[in-house]
């Protein structure tokens, strides 16, 4: 792993922008180049508004919008870079974080790239608990975390655990006749069945979070950079429901919904008539569409939307 600074250049061509990307100053946000994480965090990025093009074949992009560079480095690499200060702000996932014992402030977790750290057997060993592979031969990407694991289970009869750390394919490894057991990621379950094991313990629950060093000098930007991927997961999360309901009803329909702090009510011509706007969750949009139909509202309809400001 490459724990040296980041080497700012500032040379990238960019269009009209009224931050200067050759400033030393500017605020540095860490995200994977590339990987699982990539796709998500990027669309986040887009969605928020942060307005950057990234040069071909660089990993540097300068927003035009805010004093803000966007550095693309290996996601294993991200918690360590942000500890050291040679960045301010990293995407990256809450195992990589715990794995390299990184001293960063979690910020925000942000919803996705979500999978778990799991001990895992094969399925004729017949193995039921953590226990049972204590002192045994364990193979995994993450080192510091199986060991922090098994100690609680270590005793004088079992002795140390055996771990030994590969980079990838860990899965193969109690197939090979390499270990009795792994620590990998599980998101699915598909690669884990596929190599004949089973999960016997979890070791971490995991997703993607946003991570600031905590001696950042840049604590104001770090705040309006949260605030807008806040803003846009919000967004993501809900729809915008509007419907017409007769006040007879209304009471009834404010319960179902309530909207994040409250529905607004709208009057209108006909005065036995309100116009109902309300945040709803999107996953239960489709149900309260139903359930207002019930009651006898009209004209409902739920709308997308793009970003939000909503606070805390
Ligand atoms: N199903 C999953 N399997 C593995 N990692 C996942 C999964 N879902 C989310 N992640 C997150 O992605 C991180 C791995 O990302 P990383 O970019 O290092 O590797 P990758 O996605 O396997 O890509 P590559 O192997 O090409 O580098 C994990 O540490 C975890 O936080
Ligand atoms: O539960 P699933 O949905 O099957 O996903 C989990 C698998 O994905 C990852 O491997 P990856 O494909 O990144 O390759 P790697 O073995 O090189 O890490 C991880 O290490 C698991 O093996």
């Amino acid at each position: 792993q490459c724990h040296q600074g980041y080497q700012h250049t500032g040379r990238t061509k960019m269009s009209a922008s009224k931050f200067d990307p050759k400033d030393p100053n500017r605020l540095l946000l860490a995200v994977p180049k590339k990987g699982r994480m990539h796709a998500a965090i990027i669309d986040m990025l887009n969605g928020s508004g942060f307005d950057y093009k990234r040069p071909e074949r660089l990993d540097i992009a300068h927003c035009r919008d805010l004093p803000v560079s966007i550095v693309f480095l290996p996601a294993a690499d991200i918690a360590t870079y942000v500890s050291d200060g040679n960045v301010d702000l990293g995407i990256t996932g809450e195992d990589i974080v715990a794995e390299s014992g990184a001293n960063v402030n979690v910020l925000m977790e942000l919803g996705f790239g979500k999978c778990r750290l799991s001990l895992q057997a094969p399925k004729q060993a017949n193995i039921t608990d953590a226990k049972q592979l204590a002192g045994k031969r364990i193979v995994t990407s993450f080192p510091a975390l199986t060991e922090a694991f098994f100690k609680k289970f270590e005793t004088e009869e079992t002795g140390k655990t055996n771990i030994k750390c590969i980079s990838g394919s860990v899965e193969a490894a109690c197939g090979l006749g390499l270990a009795d057991g792994i620590v990998d990621l599980v998101e699915t379950g598909t690669t884990m069945r596929a190599a004949g094991l089973e999960e016997i313990s979890t070791v971490l629950n995991t997703q993607c979070v946003l991570i600031s060093n905590p001696q950042s000098k840049h604590n104001e930007l770090i705040e309006i950079v949260r605030r807008r991927l806040a803003g846009y997961l919000t967004a993501s999360r809900f729809v915008m429901i509007t419907y017409n309901v007769h006040r007879a009803a209304l009471k009834e329909a404010s319960l179902i919904t309530p909207g994040k702090r409250s529905p607004s009510i709208v009057s209108l011509e006909d005065s036995n008539w309100v116009a109902v706007n309300a945040l709803v969750e999107k996953k239960r949009a489709a149900g309260v569409m139903d359930e207002l139909e019930r009651i006898g509202a009209t004209d409902i309809l739920t709308t997308q939307l793009h970003s939000s400001r909503m606070g805390d």
